[in-house]
């Protein structure tokens, strides 16, 4: 690794070197995992004994300044095109052929510490984004189940307004064997169809190409696997909006790092700060976004 470490000193951690990344792995009697410094990126998780909760993608390119599609990629400070945020988001940052999902996800982080503790083991990544006044602070704890916390930081002396997302990648048995549970009700946008409003009636189920935004969220998403028989929990004390997406056939063929049949292997549901639910930083300010990814039975 580039940066001042050695890994010799955890008993479970180790590196390798995968294509031109480096990955800090860690086997632990309660999990394993393993996380890039590229994107500050969790890349695999999984409890000891379970299906890995976190999504393996088998054509996953480990390439310097090229997302990671697989784990749980972190869009900040702002969600898809700039363009399609809130006014005070898009006013928060006057750049020209701004990146999809920002600046975060293809940028080396630094590691700012590992510490192992009785059931997992921590480990924090830190992203400077200078010139858009702001810094990021990613802070992962590894155990039974994975908590993480994305710290924001408006390092700047004007308000800054930033969305974000942690565009989860959840392994799933078979895309048509399970449903999300918990968005009942719910107001969504539908960005295939014309980014229009709908609501929601039931219980979701994939059987087509998905790419909504959904707001107001209960602090609680499950993701129900039937054939593997386990609820996959999200929980966050902070995002009210989430994205689900799945690319089905079509979409499948234009993507990077994608088998055509990968898609049904995989679900996102993308825990955020989304559309009008973003993030308010006034000067000096720090903003903390949450996520607990357990499984259960
Ligand atoms: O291909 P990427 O830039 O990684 O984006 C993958 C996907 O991310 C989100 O889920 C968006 O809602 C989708 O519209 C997009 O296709």
């Amino acid at each position: 690794m580039s940066q001042n470490y050695d890994a010799g000193m955890y008993d479970s951690v180790t590196i390798k070197h995968v294509g031109e990344l480096d990955l800090i792995e860690i086997e632990r009697p309660e999990c394993s995992a393993s996380l890039t410094l590229q994107g500050g990126q969790l890349i695999s998780y999984a409890p000891r004994g379970e299906h890995p909760v976190l999504w393996r993608n088998p054509d996953v390119a480990y390439q310097k300044g090229e997302a990671v599609r697989q784990g749980v990629p972190i869009c900040w400070p702002w969600f898809a095109f700039l363009e399609r945020n809130a006014d005070p988001v898009r006013n928060s940052f006057p750049i020209q052929e701004a990146p999809a999902h920002g600046v975060a996800r293809n940028a080396l982080w630094r590691l700012l510490s590992i510490t192992e503790e009785e059931t997992s083991t921590a480990i924090a990544f830190e992203l400077n984004a200078e010139p858009l006044g702001l810094k990021a602070v990613v802070t992962y704890r590894l155990g039974a189940v994975m908590k993480m916390e994305l710290e924001s930081f408006n390092l700047s002396d004007q308000p800054k307004h930033l969305s974000c997302a942690l565009h989860t990648y959840f392994a799933v048995s078979d895309i048509q064997q399970v449903s999300v549970l918990d968005l009942d009700d719910l107001p969504y946008i539908d960005s295939l169809r014309g980014w229009s409003l709908h609501k929601q009636d039931g219980p979701l189920h994939i059987a087509e190409e998905v790419d909504r935004i959904y707001y107001d969220t209960p602090a609680i998403l499950r993701i129900h696997d039937k054939k593997w028989e386990r609820f996959i929990v999200l929980e966050s004390s902070e995002s009210r909006s989430a994205v689900v997406w799945n690319p089905w056939i079509e979409k499948s063929k234009r993507l990077s790092q994608f088998s055509p049949d990968s898609y049904k292997h995989m679900l996102c549901v993308e825990t955020g700060k989304l559309l009008n639910d973003y993030i308010e930083l006034e000067p000096g300010q720090s903003y903390t976004l949450d996520l607990t990814l357990s499984s259960r039975r």
